[in-house]
């Protein structure tokens, strides 16, 4: 049985391997709040975001080498093995341990690349995770954070496996059990830059920081939405349209947006009618990261 829904995978245990592969989930996230609270002077700005995680996303397959090589298929278009964020995990974890073994990892992608639901950083989480458990090299789940942070801002939330609060640049996290909703999450046929959207004028960036209580108990929205929707029409179309069936939002920076159901079928419902062209899942939001579900069930301790 092959599926992107992890949890379903989940209750046929034979899927950790495959022959000499072992298979391992690569979970994408929504951000249920953005808010922007301040720029720094290096550039970064200073956040308050809502993590969790969504049952669905990429398949990592990974085999042992003997020699140090990590290969990675298939290959991404347009993008240089050198570039992966999968090729540059591994790469900083054998620098960073001086291990002297090697993988082959084949990726089966099915998340949309820069839409907003952190495919890229989910992929380099799930091999520091993966290889850290694969090479017995023993770093800390916060020492493997360490590494992921200079790959991307995303990259320790999925480390850490539990839905939070994420404040500074994204690395202090307050763990905290949102409602388990249904979404369907389209995604406009637009990929957009995280870093075109924290550079636009317009973009608000004071918005006063408040309690983690504040924050769950207001209203959830997204800093970024107003200025994505002014400048991609796609986005705007795609989330005006979905706005007429359930309250919807913009995911990170987009390009992808989501609506919110309390079932499973009424999601279904509006998937079923949506805009032709426009690709899109259904899927639950889970508080534990399916990675962490899915290496919890393995025979020894990963960190
Ligand atoms: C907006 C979020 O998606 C929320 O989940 C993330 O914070 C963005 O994470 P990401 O895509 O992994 O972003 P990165 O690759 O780390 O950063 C891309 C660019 O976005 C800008 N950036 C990112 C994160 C942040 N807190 N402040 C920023 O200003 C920077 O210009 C940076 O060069
Ligand atoms: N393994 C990978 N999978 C996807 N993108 C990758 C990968 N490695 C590098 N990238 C690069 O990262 C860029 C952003 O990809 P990603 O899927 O993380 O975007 P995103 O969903 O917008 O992320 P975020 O939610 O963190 O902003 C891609 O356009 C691509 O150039």
């Amino acid at each position: 049985m092959k599926t992107h829904h992890f949890l379903t995978a989940l209750s046929a245990p034979s899927l950790f391997k495959s022959g000499n592969a072992w298979r391992f989930p690569s979970p994408a996230k929504l951000n249920l709040f953005l808010y922007i609270n301040n720029k720094r002077a290096n550039g970064y700005h200073e956040l308050q975001t809502l993590f969790q995680f969504l049952d669905y996303g990429d398949w990592l397959e990974i085999s042992l080498r003997d020699d140090d090589e990590i290969q990675l298929t298939p290959n991404i278009p347009n993008l240089p093995i050198e570039q992966n964020l999968i090729y540059r995990a591994a790469k900083a974890l054998q620098q960073q341990t001086g291990c002297k073994l090697g993988a082959n990892i084949h990726l089966d992608k099915v998340l949309p690349m820069g839409g907003g639901i952190g495919g890229g950083s989910s992929n380099a989480a799930t091999t520091l995770v993966a290889l850290n458990y694969l090479w017995r090299t023993q770093l800390s789940s916060d020492e493997l954070a360490e590494i992921g942070v200079k790959l991307g801002a995303d990259v320790p939330i999925f480390i850490h496996g539990n839905a939070s609060i994420a404040e500074g640049v994204g690395e202090i996290f307050h763990d905290c059990e949102p409602a388990e909703k249904w979404y369907l999450v389209l995604k406009p046929n637009i990929s957009i830059s995280t870093a075109a959207v924290f550079s636009h004028p317009d973009l608000p960036r004071n918005t006063p920081k408040r309690t983690v209580e504040q924050l769950l108990n207001d209203e959830y929205t997204n800093d970024c939405e107003k200025v994505v929707r002014n400048s991609y029409p796609e986005v705007e179309e795609t989330l005006s349209w979905l706005l007429k069936y359930a309250p919807s939002r913009l995911t990170g920076t987009g390009a992808c947006v989501f609506a919110e159901f309390d079932d499973e079928q009424s999601a279904r419902n509006v998937f079923d009618m949506k805009p032709e062209g426009i690709s899109g899942f259904v899927v639950k939001g889970c508080n534990r990261s399916p990675l962490h579900q899915w290496i919890e069930k393995f025979p020894d301790s990963f960190f």
